[in-house]
């Protein structure tokens, strides 16, 4: 019997169910590793936004950090939402002992603009987290506020990506769903380009794409894929997730996470 690679995500939890933690394992099960979690705060969350958010106590991270990798292993790890400065920090600290690739998606606020990080925490996120990752996801608001550079255009994702990589991670993949016309990701190390391009799916019901995708590609890493196929394959699947996207509530729905097995007979 085959044993699954394995894949830990450290995150907040999405009540509803489209985005962070949920998201994180959903994925995992649909591209085939065995997905775990540490979890790093706890939200009130629906598709009309953010209700509430609850930080779990630095011991509590660690704890079950230790738990996970001391015992298990992992073959690859993915973080999210990560809340303050403190948990920033003791994230990036147990990081710093995992030989494993690091997914950073540097999460700032949800879809609704609700803050999901602490303004205090871009420091931390800057100087400790973007160095201790393999491949960092952020997306045009977070490039903004991390590095400055405003990105309207295709042709400003080169510029927002060296800004990125300046703070040390490995590969830097700016996502830059949020402008008009294709779905248009740069993948780069700064010697290497890959440009990731997708048709626009016209749908409003993309609760979790960011999640899924980092997701995805920590998967894929996990099996042993090079960087830019890990990115590749991760984006394939979002894209089909998002074109699948379906309404719950009244507001933003959820990406499809289980695309692939579905029976469109039924
Ligand atoms: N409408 C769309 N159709 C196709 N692809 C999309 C669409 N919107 C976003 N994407 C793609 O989805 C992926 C996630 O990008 P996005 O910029 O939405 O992340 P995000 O803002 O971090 O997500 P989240 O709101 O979950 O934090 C990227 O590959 C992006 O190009
Ligand atoms: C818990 C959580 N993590 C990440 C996101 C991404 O937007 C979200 N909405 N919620």
């Amino acid at each position: 019997m085959g044993i699954p690679p394995r894949v830990l995500t450290v995150a907040g939890s999405d009540s509803g169910g489209g985005a962070g933690i949920q998201a994180d394992l959903k994925t995992m099960l649909a591209l085939g590793v065995h997905g775990m979690s540490v979890l790093t705060a706890v939200t009130a969350q629906n598709s009309l936004g953010v209700q509430g958010a609850w930080e779990l106590p630095a011991e509590a991270v660690r704890a079950q950090f230790r738990s996970v990798v001391d015992d298990i292993g992992v073959q690859a790890v993915k973080t999210g939402m990560l809340a303050s400065a403190e948990l920033v920090e003791t994230v990036a600290g147990l990081l710093a002992g995992v030989d494993a690739p690091v997914v950073v998606d540097p999460v700032g606020v949800s879809k609704h603009g609700d803050a999901l990080l602490a303004a205090s925490a871009l420091d931390a996120v800057r100087t400790k987290l973007l160095p201790a990752a393999t491949v960092a996801t952020p997306n045009l608001d977070e490039v903004a506020w991390l590095t400055g550079v405003r990105v309207r255009t295709e042709s400003d994702l080169r510029r927002a990506a060296d800004a990125v990589l300046s703070h040390g991670p490995r590969w830097a993949l700016i996502k830059g769903g949020h402008l008009a016309g294709d779905a248009v990701d740069l993948l780069t190390d700064g010697t290497e380009e890959h440009w990731l391009r997708a048709v626009r799916h016209d749908n409003r019901h993309t609760h979790g794409t960011g999640c899924t995708l980092a997701s995805a590609i920590a998967a894929r890493l996990a099996q042993g894929r090079s960087v830019p196929e890990a990115v590749a394959d991760a984006k394939d699947y979002v894209t089909g997730a998002i074109a699948a996207g379906f309404p719950l509530g009244g507001g933003i729905g959820p990406v499809d996470h289980g695309w692939r097995f579905r029976d469109h007979r039924n």
